[in-house]
């Protein structure tokens, strides 16, 4: 049977014989008995089809075509369980059938490809590939050419390649050069490169509009082009939260499927305009300490982060510091509702509507001029003052293989609003609880001295100290730091003389904590604690400690669908059992 872009015939694969249906949306196949009642059916979304070729075909860990005139192969997305309750991996699927002549193999070759045409538009055709060499474990271009290469290939995707040679090569590339034709930009690295790409895309799509990325009052334009993130850095959080697994098959997958997950953003700004933007973790204290402690030890490869997070959790550190945040509607969602953001997510698709209210489908997002920030009426800003041992905002789950979770488990990925968590200064003791309660499903917000405010705008100040009235920004970006600056920034004061933070502000008296606590960790380090931390911007360190942050609501697109719940999907071993595969 044959319409458009329907077909129906008898095939075979392997020595069994199955009838195979393509309905436009789905191709199945479903075994028969002698007596041609159905026994189990196999079925496939076409849109989760990759590819169909003629012959009986291999593609990994070469490509082998036997071109047998009977025969075609078709790859498709096939599903298994991580283990974890969250997540799936996917993997290449391929069966060969066989049919009676070389017409029918025609047809069915014909038709499925048609049928992907009409139901993928969103596919990539081409796609601008960054490779950090020296990400993570320093396998992002084996990753790329072994694993994901070949896929795109199958897939008919042309890339163009650029492994970097330098910090920033990627963010000035898409900032300066030409897009046009690119479909989207994929990053092999970890979340400084795709913080990289974040920045390029972000800024490139606002020259083009013109507007001033620096205004913290302005809508920014939504970035047309995808970004792909092919995980091979040291916490891969950007990766883990919108696809749930680190594994560089899976995201390839999704980058060939076209699938688009849309992304908060926040930009983090100074008095003379913006700093940074962030997805995953700004984080002032703790995090701040042990990025800049890691920046040392970085031959130790993705390791630095446990041992730098050891020695600042012993150096029993907390800092003053003023906090106010714009709370988000409390009728909407709160971080602490035990639910979590997962793929087709109803608070992200109900927040597409408030944050676009003009566009009646995603496409038409980017012509939306609703201004996010200042037309809302969700509240008043609250201030919070006193000393922290962590100030975070994430507007993200920033879930990673350390923490499963996350840092704040119900967060959501595009729902416009980022969570702010503030951790108390505390008794050690109290804190490792809290550090410990990322690694498990216990509540870390259960505590005393934690809280979870759900925002959209936070401001970080020093609160003023006795001797200096204001503290100066610290000038020049992290990069341009020598070692000593990059950990504990030595600021100028009014009058000009140098003198290290810890000799002087609010921090230079001992709480009663450092004074009454545990002497190892005293001994360890509180007699250099400084007064003032640095800010962690998903890996990177702010050259200012006074900022304002604000989300965006679905700034940016990621080729990726958020993480499937494993429980609530069918994986591949229920193909073998003869289950269908419901998506
Ligand atoms: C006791 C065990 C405590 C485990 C605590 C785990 C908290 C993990 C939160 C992770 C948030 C991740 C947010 C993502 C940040 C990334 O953008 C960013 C850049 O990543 P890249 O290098 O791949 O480019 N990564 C980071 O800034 C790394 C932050 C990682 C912090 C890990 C801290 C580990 C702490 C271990 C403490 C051990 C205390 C033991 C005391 C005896
Ligand atoms: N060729 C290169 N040489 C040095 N640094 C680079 C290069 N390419 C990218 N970088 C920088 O390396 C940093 C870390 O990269 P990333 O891929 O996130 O690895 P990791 O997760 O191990 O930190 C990023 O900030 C990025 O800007
Ligand atoms: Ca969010």
């Amino acid at each position: 049977m044959e319409t458009d872009l329907q077909l129906e015939s008898t095939v075979w694969v392997g020595s069994k014989i199955y009838r195979a249906v393509l309905t436009g949306w789905q191709f199945n196949w479903t075994e028969l008995d002698k007596k041609n009642r159905d026994k189990k059916t196999i079925s496939v979304p076409v849109a989760e089809v990759v590819g169909v070729e003629e012959g009986r075909v291999e593609i990994l860990p070469q490509k082998l075509i036997d071109d047998t005139d009977k025969v075609f192969t078709v790859f498709y997305v096939k599903r298994s369980s991580t283990g974890s309750s969250y997540g799936l991996l996917w993997t290449l699927g391929r069966t060969q059938f066989s049919v009676p002549s070389r017409v029918l193999r025609d047809q069915w070759t014909k038709h499925l490809r048609a049928a992907l045409k009409t139901h993928s538009p969103v596919r990539p055709n081409r796609l601008l590939v960054f490779i950090n060499p020296y990400g993570g474990k320093k396998k992002g271009r084996k990753i790329y050419h072994s694993l994901v290469a070949p896929l795109f290939e199958l897939a008919g995707i042309s890339c163009h390649v650029i492994v970097t040679e330098r910090a920033n090569q990627a963010r000035d590339h898409l900032l300066k050069k030409d897009l046009t034709g690119f479909d989207g930009v994929v990053c092999v690295g970890g979340d400084g490169m795709f913080s990289e790409i974040l920045h390029g895309l972000i800024g490139q799509t606002q020259q083009e509009a013109g507007l001033c990325e620096n205004d913290l009052t302005v809508t920014l334009q939504p970035c047309p082009r995808h970004i792909g993130i092919i995980p091979a850095g040291s916490t891969d959080c950007v990766c883990y939260a919108t696809v749930g697994v680190i594994d560089p098959v899976t995201s390839a997958l999704h980058i060939i499927i076209g699938d688009s997950q849309p992304l908060d953003v926040c930009s983090v700004h100074q008095a003379s305009g913006l700093v940074r933007y962030s997805v995953s973790l700004l984080g002032y204290g703790f995090y701040g300490d042990v990025l800049a402690e890691s920046e040392k030890h970085r031959w130790m490869g993705p390791l630095r982060y446990d041992y730098s997070g050891t020695m600042m959790y012993l150096s029993n550190r907390s800092y003053a510091g003023i906090v106010q945040y714009l709370p988000a509607d409390p009728l909407l969602s709160s971080p602490r509702d035990r639910t979590r953001c997962l793929s087709g997510c109803s608070v992200c698709s109900r927040s597409t509507e408030r944050l676009f209210p003009h566009s009646s489908d995603a496409g038409s997002l980017y012509s939306s001029h609703y201004n996010q920030f200042s037309s809302d009426s969700e509240g008043e800003w609250v201030t919070v003052e006193g000393r922290f041992r962590c100030v975070s905002l994430t507007c993200m789950s920033s879930s990673c293989p350390k923490s499963p979770l996350g840092l704040s488990p119900s967060a959501h990925l595009a729902d416009g609003t980022g969570d702010l968590i503030l951790v108390w200064d505390t008794h050690p003791l109290g804190f490792l609880k809290f550090l410990y309660r990322h690694t498990s499903t216990e509540d870390q917000f259960d505590l005393p001295f934690v809280e979870v405010h759900r925002v959209k705008a936070v401001r970080f100040s020093l609160p003023p100290s006795k001797e200096e009235e204001e503290y100066e920004e610290i000038g020049g970006l992290s990069g341009g730091m020598d070692e000593e600056e990059r950990g504990y920034i030595e600021t100028v004061s009014r009058s000009g003389s140098q003198q290290h933070l810890a000799d002087r502000g609010p921090g230079r008296e001992m709480t009663n904590l450092q004074k009454t606590g545990n002497p190892f960790l005293c001994g360890l380090c509180c007699s250099k604690a400084p007064a003032v931390s640095v800010w962690n911007c998903d890996g990177e360190i702010l050259p200012s400690i006074e900022i304002l942050s604000r989300v965006h609501g679905q700034l940016v697109r990621l080729y990726a669908r958020g993480i499937e719940d494993g429980a609530a999907v069918h994986c591949s071993e229920d193909i073998e059992r003869g289950c269908t595969l419901q998506i």
